[in-house]
C-alpha cells in the first residue's frame, strides 16, 4: 500500500480500519484534483469500454479505479470488488478486509460539472471473493461515500453513528463536522426518475401520484421533486435535510431489479441512512437484511426519511 500521511483524525475511526480509510480518503484528495480542473485535466467524460453491466464506461471510471487499486495495493485489503472490473480482485494475501467500490458514481454527470462521488462498503474478509462479498449487508464493518461537489467530503458509519468530515483543500486534510448525522424527518421532497413513470408497478406509480396531487390529495400538502442523477449527491441531501430516494425496479429490460449495485452502492448507502436513523429498503424489505449473489446483481432501493419509506412499503402491502 502506498504510504500516505494521515488525512483524518484517528478519534472516531476503528484503529484497525484507520490505514484503509486513510489511504482512500488520500486517493479521494486526488480524484477530487482531477475532478477540479476539469477539462484541464483530460477528456474525463470521453466513452473509453463497457463494464459488465454494459455501462459505458468513461475516461474518469477508470481512472479512479486504478488510482483507488493501486493505493490499495499491499496494505489491509485482501479482496478489491470495483464496478470497473468483471471480478473482484486478490490485491492483498494477508489483507484482513474485503472492499467493495463504486470508484466515480454518478459518470453522466461528469461533463456537466455536478457533484459526483465514490462509495465504499467494507467487510471482515473470508478465504474467498465470494463469500467475503454475497453476504448478508448488515455484515458490513464500514460503509461511506466520498462526494465531490463544491466541497470535498466523506461521510462514513462503522455501525456507531454517521459521521460526516470535509477535505479542508488548503490543508489536504479532512475535519469532522458532524459525529452523529440525522435524517430530518420534516423534508417534502422525493427523488425519482420520473422519466420511468409508465414502466413503474402499481404501488410505485400510487406513491408517487400521492406526492403529485399534493394538497389535494391524501397527504393534503405539496412536494417538491429533485434528481440529480448521482447517488452520492440525493444521499447528501437526504441526510441533510431529509425526504425520500426511489430508484425502483420498472419493466424495462434489465431494469427488473432497478438501477442501482446491491454490493458498492446500495448495501453501503443503507448503512450509512439506518445508522443516521432513516430507513432503506427494496420498496419492502430492509437492505441490510439481504445479500447479492453476484459481485454486481442489482437491487430495487428506497431510502430517505423513515416514515415516507414506510409509506412506499404500505403501499406495497396495501396492492399486493
Ligand atoms: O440514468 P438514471 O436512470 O438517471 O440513473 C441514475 C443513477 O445511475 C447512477 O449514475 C449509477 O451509478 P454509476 O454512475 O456509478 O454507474 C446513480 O448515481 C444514479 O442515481
Ligand atoms: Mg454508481
Ligand atoms: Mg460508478
Amino acid at each position: 500500500m502506498t504510504t500516505h500521511p494521515d488525512v483524518l483524525p484517528h478519534d472516531l475511526i476503528p484503529e484497525a480500519l484507520y490505514p484503509t480509510l486513510s489511504t482512500l480518503c488520500a486517493v479521494s484528495i486526488d480524484v477530487a484534483g482531477v475532478i477540479a480542473r476539469g477539462t484541464l485535466s483530460g477528456a474525463l467524460a470521453e466513452q473509453v469500454g463497457e463494464n459488465t453491466d454494459g455501462d459505458n464506461q468513461k475516461a474518469l471510471d477508470v481512472m479512479a479505479d486504478e488510482m483507488f487499486e493501486a493505493a490499495l495495493r499491499g496494505g489491509d485489503v485482501r479482496w478489491y470488488g470495483s464496478e470497473e472490473q468483471e471480478d473482484a480482485l486478490l490485491l492483498s494475501e494477508n489483507g484482513k478486509y474485503a472492499l467493495a467500490i463504486d470508484p466515480l458514481d454518478g459518470s453522466s454527470n461528469i461533463d456537466v460539472n455536478v457533484s459526483i462521488g465514490t462509495i465504499f462498503s467494507i467487510f471482515d474478509t473470508k478465504e474467498g471473493a465470494e463469500e467475503s462479498f454475497l453476504r448478508p449487508a448488515k455484515e458490513q464493518i464500514a460503509g461511506g461515500y466520498i462526494l465531490y461537489g463544491p466541497a470535498t467530503c466523506l461521510v462514513v458509519t462503522f455501525g456507531n453513528g454517521t459521521q460526516q468530515y470535509i477535505l479542508d483543500p488548503v490543508k489536504g486534510v479532512f475535519v469532522l463536522v458532524e459525529a452523529a448525522m440525522q435524517v430530518p424527518e420534516t423534508s417534502k421532497e422525493f427523488a425519482i426518475n420520473a422519466s420511468n413513470y409508465r414502466h413503474w408497478t402499481k404501488p410505485v406509480r400510487a406513491y408517487i401520484d400521492d406526492c403529485l396531487e399534493g394538497m389535494n390529495g391524501p397527504r393534503g400538502k405539496d412536494f417538491n421533486m429533485r434528481w440529480v442523477g448521482s447517488l452520492v449527491a440525493e444521499t447528501h441531501r437526504i441526510l441533510t435535510r431529509g425526504g425520500i430516494f426511489l430508484y425502483p425496479g420498472d419493466s424495462r429490460p434489465g431494469y427488473e431489479n432497478g438501477r442501482l449495485r446491491m454490493v458498492y452502492e446500495c448495501a453501503p448507502i443503507a448503512f450509512v441512512i439506518e445508522q443516521a436513523g432513516g430507513m432503506a429498503t427494496n420498496g419492502e424489505v430492509p437492505i441490510l437484511d439481504q445479500q447479492a449473489t453476484t459481485l454486481h446483481g442489482r437491487i430495487p432501493l428506497v431510502f430517505g426519511s423513515t416514515d415516507k419509506v414506510q409509506r412506499v412499503a404500505d403501499h406495497h402491502t396495501l396492492t399486493a
